[in-house]
């Protein structure tokens, strides 16, 4: 199988669409004093991801917007990548706010569909885009807080993860955790680093092998996210936590998170190839593919 860099090539043919100048996602224009004039503001947006930078605080939000779940799909995370890049390219931006625009649900986890009924050549496709996007999200310069106002199980939760914070809303129907195990799938070697590091080697074994989901107030006792609030509060507490962190100078912060971080990062950069190729050959073996099948059966009859 050849290893072509494909999604390099889906970021430069994919176009990202700017929109007004003065937009009010997240609520802008409430929070400016009246009478003055809004601060700057850059606003941009594609098929699945919202994109507002305020120039005056250099903070970004990022809000998915795929319904039903902000499932990770190929596309979504072809424009998640172009959106991080964007603002990491960008020197107004300091920090990165992620939160859903999907009621209930942050983020679905991986797109099912793309593991199921394909061919390898798309496994092989899908799987390099998602470890561009674990790459550049755990990677980031930026300072990154998810800001999880739903659901996030597996890949969802693998965002959140990767991000230097983790505020969720209170609600006990809310739910976090790497449920791989569940779907009779195994959670990459890099997945299990990144949880490893937020919560600990034993915490990150066990919770693995039961494939654990945890309500939003089980993931605040053992650290899995650092605090929650209630929905009505999580747009102030996210930008209150961020603000506390872009006090620090850039550099100082920049290196200890890489210092902190590389190792994980590094163990995939070298192995990348060969865990594209152990991804194919798991998920395409004919026991997985009925798996996934069946897990995807039984959330269609939980509707039923
Ligand atoms: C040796 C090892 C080597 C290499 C690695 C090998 C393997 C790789 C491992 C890959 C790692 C995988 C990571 C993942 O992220 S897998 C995905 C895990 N996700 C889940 O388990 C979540 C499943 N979904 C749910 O639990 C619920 O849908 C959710 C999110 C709680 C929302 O519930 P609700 O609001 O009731 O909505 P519905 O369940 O009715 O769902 C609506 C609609 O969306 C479809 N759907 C849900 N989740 C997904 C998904 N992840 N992908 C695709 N589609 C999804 C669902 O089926 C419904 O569809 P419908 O057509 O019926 O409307």
């Amino acid at each position: 199988m050849a290893a072509v860099p494909t999604l390099a090539r889906r970021i430069a043919r994919s176009g990202v669409r700017p929109l007004c100048r003065w937009p009010l996602a997240w609520g802008r224009a409430a929070r400016q004093p009246p009478g003055l004039p809004l601060a700057p503001c850059r606003a941009f947006s594609n098929n699945k991801i919202l994109v507002e930078l305020d120039e005056s605080s250099g903070v970004a939000m990022m809000k998915f917007k795929s319904p039903p779940v902000n499932s990770l799909s190929l596309d979504f995370l072809t424009e998640f990548c172009i959106s991080l890049e964007k603002l990491e390219n960008d020197r107004a931006c300091r920090g990165v706010i992620f939160a859903s625009a999907v009621p209930r649900i942050f983020s679905s986890g991986l797109d099912i569909t793309e593991m199921s009924g394909k061919s390898m050549e798309h496994y092989a496709e899908f799987w390099r885009a998602v470890q561009e996007m674990w790459l550049r999200l755990y990677g980031s310069n930026m300072v990154t807080i998810a800001a999880v106002n739903g659901s996030s199980p597996a890949g969802g939760c693998l965002v959140a993860l990767s991000c230097d914070y983790r505020i969720m809303v209170e609600n006990p129907k809310f739910s976090i955790g790497l449920n791989e195990a569940q779907l009779g799938i195994v959670a990459p070697f890099w997945f299990k680093d990144t949880f490893v590091n937020v919560v600990g080697h034993r915490i990150a074994e066990r919770s693995l092998q039961l494939g654990s989901l945890y309500p939003a107030p089980e993931a605040l006792k053992f650290g899995l996210v650092d605090e929650l609030v209630p929905e009505e509060k999580l747009q102030e507490k996210a930008m209150a936590v961020m603000a506390q962190w872009l006090a620090l100078p850039d550099h100082a912060r920049q290196l200890t998170k890489s210092m902190m971080r590389k190792a994980v990062l590094d163990r995939l950069v070298a192995h990348r190839e060969e865990d594209v190729q152990n991804f194919v050959s798991f998920i395409s073996k004919e026991s997985i593919q009925k798996s996934l099948r069946m897990y995807m059966e039984m959330l269609k009859k939980k509707k039923s």
